[in-house]
């Protein structure tokens, strides 16, 4: 992977893990942006502690690095409740899902990543968990197979994920809340630089931030870690001292452009205008003609692009705005979608 692609993949790699720990809120008012999820979650958990029962199930939904996992943690730390960590791809049998729910304790947060991705064996187990506060057991196969219920200590089930649409019906039914995440405004991004500098001792001043937040694609992840390069980059070539001409010199040599843009989402435009004329196209010949997986252009580059207006998702296929052509450097046709339709000035 290249260092361009790597700085700013919104997934945390490497020692990043260590760095993110160190840099999540803790607590709900420490937790910036998201205005709406902040005010709705703060009323579930408000009311389920004066009721002092747990609250119900939560889901969140959003791109990858906006603060899912970060808001996890956080519900459990507000509720004063331990937390369990897992994942979807983790759960690839009923019998792993079962080892977790049999062993919580009352009020347990049960975190669950990625839960898209479970099996379906584990994902139907969840449903009477989540509901009834059971699991069935089953002993033996075939014919002679028994289902020993077991009851298990009420707990709360957050899920994350980053395609909503993918869950089954059953499965979103049983969350009585969902969170939306959005991504983040330039504004709520220079917050999250100057908590994060302040932490790590990093001199910001705020056009040094602005410049930072405006490249960091709607996500604190990314935010984070375009400041730690730019703060290396400070330390040698400079006095240290994060200044709006620096940040930008820093991430144009990292090749994160202007608007935030990386290598894959100049990959996928340039593939969308250099080899099939704007679009429309298939989200599959895309992704072979930028050499990644479809799933990886589809939650990865294209919820930015569009956030941007610069790619749209047609019923036949993706295609470039006039402002994609306009991005690269090239003139839209006439016919480009977004295009102004009048006639240019005499
Ligand atoms: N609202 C916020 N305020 C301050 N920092 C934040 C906020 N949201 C996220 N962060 C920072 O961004 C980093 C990534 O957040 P987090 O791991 O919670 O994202 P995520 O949505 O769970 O990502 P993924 O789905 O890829 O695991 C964390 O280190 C955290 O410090």
């Amino acid at each position: 992977m290249s260092a361009g692609r790597e700085l700013v993949s919104p997934d945390a790699e490497g020692d990043e893990h260590t760095i993110e720990a160190a840099l999540r809120p803790k607590r709900l008012d420490e937790f910036i942006g998201q205005a709406r999820v902040r005010e709705q979650l703060s009323l579930v958990l408000h009311s389920a502690l004066r009721r002092n029962r747990p609250p119900d199930h939560v889901l969140m939904s959003g791109a990858p690095g906006l603060g899912k996992t970060t808001l996890a943690m956080i519900i459990a730390a507000e509720l004063g409740a331990p937390l369990r960590v897992t994942s979807g791809p983790a759960l690839e049998r009923a019998g792993d899902l079962a080892a977790i729910l049999s062993t919580l304790s009352e009020g347990e947060v049960l975190f669950i990543d990625e839960i898209h991705r479970m099996a379906r064996p584990a994902e139907e187990m969840l449903y009477l968990a989540m509901e009834d506060f059971r699991v069935d057991i089953v002993v033996g196969k075939g014919p002679g197979a028994t289902a020993i219920p077991l009851d298990i200590a009420p707990f709360t089930l957050v899920g994350a994920t980053t395609r909503a649409g993918l869950l089954p019906a059953p499965l979103r039914d049983r969350f009585g809340f969902t969170a939306h995440m959005d991504f983040y405004d330039v504004g709520e991004l220079e917050r999250v630089l100057h908590r994060s500098s302040r932490l790590l001792g990093i001199v910001l001043p705020d056009d040094g931030a602005r410049e930072i937040a405006r490249r960091s694609r709607g996500t604190p992840r990314i935010a984070n870690r375009l400041l730690r390069r730019v703060r290396d980059f400070a330390e040698v070539r400079a006095d240290g001292l994060v200044t709006r001409d620096l940040a930008s010199a820093a991430l144009d040599l990292y090749e994160v452009d202007a608007e935030g843009l990386d290598r894959l989402d100049r990959a996928v435009l340039g593939a969308l205008l250099g080899k099939f004329g704007g679009g429309p196209v298939g989200l599959s010949t895309l992704a072979v003609a930028v050499g990644e997986e479809p799933e990886t252009v589809e939650v990865v580059a294209e919820p930015f692009l569009v956030r941007q207006g610069l790619l749209a998702r047609t019923p036949r296929g993706r295609v470039a705005t006039a402002a994609a052509w306009i991005h690269l450097g090239l003139v839209p046709p006439p016919d480009a979608f977004g295009a102004d339709p009048r006639p240019a000035e005499p």
